[in-house]
């Protein structure tokens, strides 16, 4: 399952991220996107939710948080580039 997505791959499941928030990192073959919460208590409540998932998976995000902002990338650093557990977990996030 771990393995770079293919050109035909991007065509396909990168579009609804794109529309949903998600846009390519200059200069990497990975994705972003800032969440806002309500307050610190809702973002953190969702980073573990996440976090559940990520653990699950094995396949942890780069992220940082503030206050009620979190800043999500996501690549898969075993082929250092984008898989489909990236557009996996890009998906369950904007799920939670
Ligand atoms: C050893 C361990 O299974 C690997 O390092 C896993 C852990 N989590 C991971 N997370 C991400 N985002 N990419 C990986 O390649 C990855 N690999």
């Amino acid at each position: 399952m771990t393995e770079k997505l293919s050109d035909t791959a991007r065509q396909t499941v990168l579009e609804p991220l794109f529309s949903a928030g998600w846009e390519m990192v200059e200069g990497r073959d990975a994705i972003h996107k800032t969440y806002k919460f309500g307050d610190f208590t809702e973002a953190f409540a969702w980073m573990t939710r996440a976090a559940m998932f990520a653990e699950k998976w094995n396949h942890h995000p780069e992220w940082f948080n503030v206050y009620n902002r979190v800043e999500v990338t996501l690549s898969t650093h075993d082929v250092d580039g984008l898989s489909q557990l990236d557009v996996k977990l890009a998906r369950k996030m904007d799920s939670l």
